[in-house]
Formats: structure tokens, C-alpha cells, sequence
């Protein structure tokens, strides 16, 4: 109906147009206004104003009522959209993840959840247009078929280049995904509460505004060239549909001068014409861009194709509960994705069920690498994991993960309520304070809780309002917390107490076995003081064991554990 509403209101507005023309003509004309409209000479130009005026006010409320649900409805789709990415990408492996390429199909993704999810509201706009230009045209037909023709040519050459211009301004945007995703993170590092610290230490400031200056300007000289050449062929182009309107209108006027036209037929036939040049150029030029921002849904569509590459297989074995016999690793190599080095090598070892293992070795001998292939977050490039005598790759991972409690060294420092924080390890339970308050005090950090103003409900962090920031001790009894919040078959402790001062952590490791009873743990820690409580003690080295057994043992005999206890021994004399 919206869509109709230019036509009749040029219709009416020809009506007027010859009805003015007529009064104007008639040879005897009443003297005052009272007279005119006493005569009864007013009453249908008065009539043709009355609709005038009601079309106008109906078209600005169905305009209105138009924008508002366009609105919602975008509104909508970025949601959906957004839940959907989130729900998608949490169902990829870290493999996947951790990989560039995926970053930027991501960061493509993303981008189309946020804000361009026009595309709805466009086809529309478009479907509306199109009836708007179907009723003029059929009023048009009436008078000079020839005209639509003219002007329909006349528009060809700017379809066309809009049409190119946006697959070009495609094809820059995601030619320069990667470029984009180093301006976001050089932005990020220069503004952000995690990094403030450092680059104001350093002095990092000049640095990291010259180096998002030099990126911006390759993209700003990219785009400058690209919106250079669009806009001098569009002038061209509109050029060309704007003689094509005057012709046409040259056209009208002189066949109204000449006769076959009234005056309210120029009239009307001026106004569509201009309606109709406006509406097929804004029609073309959004059937282009609706074709650009299909390629853009592209984007998403692409990453929901992504498939994990550790899925659950079709049957999978169930988890034992309890479980018997541990993990046995048969000779296990693994190389991080697009790294020739191997992270892990021939590593053969068993994990006994309820038996605390403890792993040393120097920085980078494997350690995190076995934890990461246990949980499964990767899978052995070769060799295997059995559990309980079977494949984890057998197993859903998901059932597994379920199993196991990891807390890593780089563990994530959510900015929300402490209780959330520690909840997090459970997440399901939480609202299950008891169950929280059990797993803070198991992990000290009932002590760090105690202090905070709002107690479990405190929001922990620097990023919000209210935030309180902790400190790097008590954000690791915080973590730790979690793993006895999961009451997992199996607790790994990934060096998440590094931080903490000798007292607490020795507590914190006692207070981890003598928990752990019965469970299956694996803690790694560099300091000899914790390890050593261990019931068994492996020693990587190059991605292998290089020997293993107790504190005890290791100690006696030469070799890297007793050189290294040695060392730290030394520094305590
Ligand atoms: N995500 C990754 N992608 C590629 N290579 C990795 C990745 N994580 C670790 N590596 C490599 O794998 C090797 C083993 O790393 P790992 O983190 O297992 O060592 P670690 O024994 O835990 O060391 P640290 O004591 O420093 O924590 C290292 O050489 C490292 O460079």
C-alpha cells in the first residue's frame, strides 16, 4: 500500500493541476472567496487538497511503522547471528582454532553479525520500490511506452558499475582481513586496562600509535583509490541517466505544447518520470549492493561450514566411572599444526588411576603439550592414548573433558563476580553456594574471598564498574578453586602456583593430594618443595620421559632431577 502511495499522490496531484487549470480558464468568475465556494466552485479542488493531504499523512505513518520493524528486525538477525557464531565456534577444536587463516574467517564472521545485516531490511526496501515502480510505469505506459524505454537504457551503464565496484570493495575487504585484525589488536594493545600498565612502563605509546598510523594508511590509500574511481564512473554513469531524464522531459513539454498533453498530464508525467529516474537508480544501485552483501553473508555462511577436527565419533565408548586403569600413553608424538618441530616424541608412560604424577622438565620440554593431548584438546599426531584400554579418540570429547579438571598456568581471568569466577568450574552448579564455598576453601581462597567488600558477589577485574583487581596470588587460589568446584576423576594442576608465596603454595599442594585421594592427579610445578610430594615423578625432557620415579629415587641417582634439585637446593643455602 506504501508502495502505491507516489502514484495516486501524483495522480491527485494532476487531478489539481487540471482542475486549476479549468477554474482559472472559466470566463465568469465570482468576485470574493465567499462567493467562489457559495457557487460551489471549490468543493472538488477542496476535495482533491483533502486527499492530497490524508495521502501525505498516511504515507509518513506507514513510513514510519515500515523504519520501526526494519529496525527490530535487523536488530534481531545480529543477535541470532551472534548466538549463532558463539554456538558455532564453541564447537571447533583449538587445532582449529589457534590456526591464522580461521582468525580471519572469524573476524569475517564477526563482522557480519555486527552491524551489516542490512541485507534484510534492503530486500525490503527493494520489494516496496519495485511495486512503486511497477504502478508508475503502468501509469507511464498509458501515456509514452517509449519513455521507460529510454530511461530504462539510460540507466544500463550505472548498474553495471555499481555492480563492479562492489565485488571490488569486496575483494579489498577481504584481501585485507589480516591487515584489519593487526589494526584491532595494535588498537587493543595501546588502549586497553590489560596492557595499560606495560605500555606506560615501557613507553610504548609512540610506538604502537606509529605503527597503527603506517597500517591505517596502506587501508586508507586503498580505499581512497577504490572511492576515487567508483565515485568518477558513477558521475559519468548518472551523467548518462540524467540526459536520458531531460530527453524525456524535452519530450513531454513539447508534446503538451503541441496539444496531446494537458497541463496536469505534464504534470504528473514530470513528477513520475523524476520519482521513476530516482527510484530505478536507487533500485539498481541496491540490487548491486544486495548482491555485495550476499558475497559478505558469504563470510558467515563459510565459517559455519567449518567443521571440528576432533568430533565425537558416531558410538562413542562411555567414560568409565570410576576409572580403572588410567591412561597409558604408546608412544605419542605430537607437532603443533604448521610447526615442523615435534612438541612431544616417542613418549611412552602410563597414569595410574588414583595415583598423584607429578612432571618436571625445563621450560618447553613438553609438559602443558601432554596435559593438552590428555584432555584431548589435540589429538596425537602419531601414536596413541588409550583410557581404560580403549582410544580416546573412541570417546566424546565433550563426555571426557567432563571428566577431567585442568587448571592451566595461563588460566583466564574472568571479569565477573568472584563466585562466577570460581563457579566456573562447574559451571552448571552455579548457584550452588555451599558447593563454591567447599571448593573455595579447599583451594585458600575462602581467605581471598573474605576480603573483598562484596564477598562471593564482588565483581573481580579491573574491566567494570566495581571491579576489584586481585592480586596474582589470589587470582590463582581463585582458579584453583575451580578444579575442586568440577570434582573431575582427574585434577590437573598445570603450574598454576607460581605465584604464590611458599607457604600458601605448599598448602595449597598438600591440601591437593590429600584431596585428590583417590582421584587421579597430575600436577606440574618448577618447584622441588611441591613436586616432591608426589607419589611418582616424571622427568620430560625433549618431549620424552626421561626417567621417572620417586622423589627419593630421582634424587639418588645422576641424572637431570638431581642436578636441577641441586640448583635449587643450592640457592637456599
Ligand atoms: N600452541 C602452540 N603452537 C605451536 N607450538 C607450541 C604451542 N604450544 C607450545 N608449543 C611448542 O611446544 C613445545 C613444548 O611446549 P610446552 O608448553 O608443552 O612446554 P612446557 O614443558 O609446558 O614448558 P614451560 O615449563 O615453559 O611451561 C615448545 O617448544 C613450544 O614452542
Amino acid at each position: 500500500m506504501r508502495a502505491l502511495q507516489p502514484v495516486a499522490a501524483l495522480f491527485v496531484a494532476k487531478l489539481i493541476v487540471d482542475e486549476v487549470v479549468r477554474l482559472a480558464g472559466l470566463a465568469d468568475r465570482p468576485e470574493s472567496l465567499g462567493d467562489w465556494i457559495a457557487a460551489g466552485l471549490l468543493d472538488r479542488i477542496a476535495l482533491l487538497l483533502l486527499a492530497e493531504f490524508a495521502l501525505a499523512v498516511v504515507a509518513d505513518l506507514l513510513g514510519r511503522v515500515v523504519t520501526f520493524t526494519e529496525s527490530l528486525l535487523t536488530e534481531r538477525v545480529s543477535i541470532v547471528s551472534s548466538v549463532r557464531l558463539m554456538e558455532h565456534a564453541a564447537t571447533l577444536d583449538l587445532q582449529t582454532f589457534e590456526d591464522a587463516d580461521f582468525q580471519n574467517r572469524l573476524e569475517r564472521a564477526r563482522r557480519q553479525t555486527s552491524g551489516r545485516m542490512t541485507l534484510l531490511s534492503q530486500i525490503f526496501a527493494q520489494v516496496q520500490d519495485l511495486v512503486t515502480v511497477a504502478s508508475l510505469v503502468v501509469g507511464l505506459l498509458a501515456y509514452a511506452p517509449w519513455l521507460i524505454l529510454l530511461l530504462a537504457l539510460a540507466l544500463v551503464p550505472g548498474f553495471l558499475g555499481e555492480f563492479h565496484f562492489n565485488a571490488e570493495s569486496y575483494r579489498l575487504a577481504y584481501a585485507t582481513t589480516p591487515e584489519r585484525r593487526e589494526l584491532d589488536y595494535v588498537r587493543q594493545t595501546a588502549a586497553s586496562v590489560e596492557t595499560a600498565k606495560e605500555v606506560r612502563i615501557f613507553g610504548l605509546d609512540d610506538f604502537l600509535v606509529a605503527r597503527y598510523r603506517a597500517l591505517s594508511a596502506r587501508f586508507f590509500a586503498d580505499n581512497r583509490a577504490l572511492a576515487l574511481r567508483r565515485a568518477s564512473w558513477g558521475a559519468l554513469f548518472t551523467a548518462l541517466g540524467t540526459i536520458g531524464y531531460y530527453a524525456a522531459y524535452a519530450a513531454i513539454v513539447w508534446r503538451t505544447v503541441a496539444g496531446p498533453f494537458s497541463v496536469g498530464d505534464l504534470s504528473f508525467l514530470a513528477g513520475s518520470f523524476l520519482r521513476l529516474r530516482g527510484l530505478l537508480e536507487g533500485l539498481l544501485a541496491s540490487f548491486s549492493s544486495t548482491a555485495g552483501q550476499a558475497l559478505y553473508l558469504n563470510d558467515l555462511f563459510s565459517f559455519f561450514a567449518v567443521r571440528p577436527g576432533i568430533a565425537a565419533p558416531a558410538a562413542p565408548v562411555p567414560v568409565p566411572r570410576p576409572i580403572h586403569g588410567g591412561f597409558v600413553f604408546e608412544d605419542v608424538g605430537f607437532r603443533y599444526p604448521g610447526s615442523e618441530r615435534w612438541a612431544v616424541r616417542h613418549l611412552s608412560f602410563t597414569l595410574r588411576a588414583g595415583e598423584v604424577l607429578a612432571l618436571v622438565g625445563e621450560n618447553g620440554a613438553g609438559k602443558t603439550t601432554l596435559v593438552k593431548l590428555l584432555a584431548r584438546l589435540y589429538d596425537p599426531t602419531e601414536g596413541r592414548i588409550l583410557l581404560d584400554g580403549r582410544d580416546l579418540r573412541e570417546h566424546d570429547p565433550a563426555a571426557l573433558r567432563a571428566e577431567i579438571g585442568v587448571i592451566f598456568q595461563d588460566f583466564v581471568r574472568y571479569n565477573m563476580s568472584a563466585g562466577e569466577n570460581i563457579a566456573v568450574g562447574r559451571i552448571e552448579a552455579r548457584e550452588d553456594r555451599t558447593r563454591i564455598e567447599t571448593a573455595a576453601a579447599r583451594s585458600l581462597a575462602d581467605g581471598v574471598v573474605a576480603r573483598l567488600p562484596e564477598g562471593y558477589e564482588q565483581m573481580v577485574g579491573k574491566r567494570f564498574t566495581n571491579g576489584v583487581e586481585l592480586s596474582g596470588g589470589e587470582w590463582q587460589k581463585i582458579a584453583i578453586a575451580r578444579a575442586y568446584m568440577r570434582e573431575a576423576q582427574v585434577l590437573i594442576l598445570d603450574e598454576p602456583t607460581a605465584a604464590l608465596d611458599a607457604r600458601a603454595e605448599v598448602e595449597v599442594f598438600e591440601r591437593f593430594r590429600d584431596l585428590s585421594a583417590g582421584r587421579t592427579a597430575v600436577l606440574i610445578s618448577h618447584r622441588f618443595s611441591s613436586v616432591r610430594m608426589a607419589d611418582r615423578i616424571l622427568v620430560l625432557a625433549d618431549g620424552r620421559v626421561e626417567a621417572s620415579g620417586t622423589h627419593d629415587d630421582l634424587v639418588g641417582r645422576p641424572g637431570r632431577y638431581a642436578e636441577l634439585f641441586a640448583l635449587q637446593a643450592q640457592g637456599y643455602r
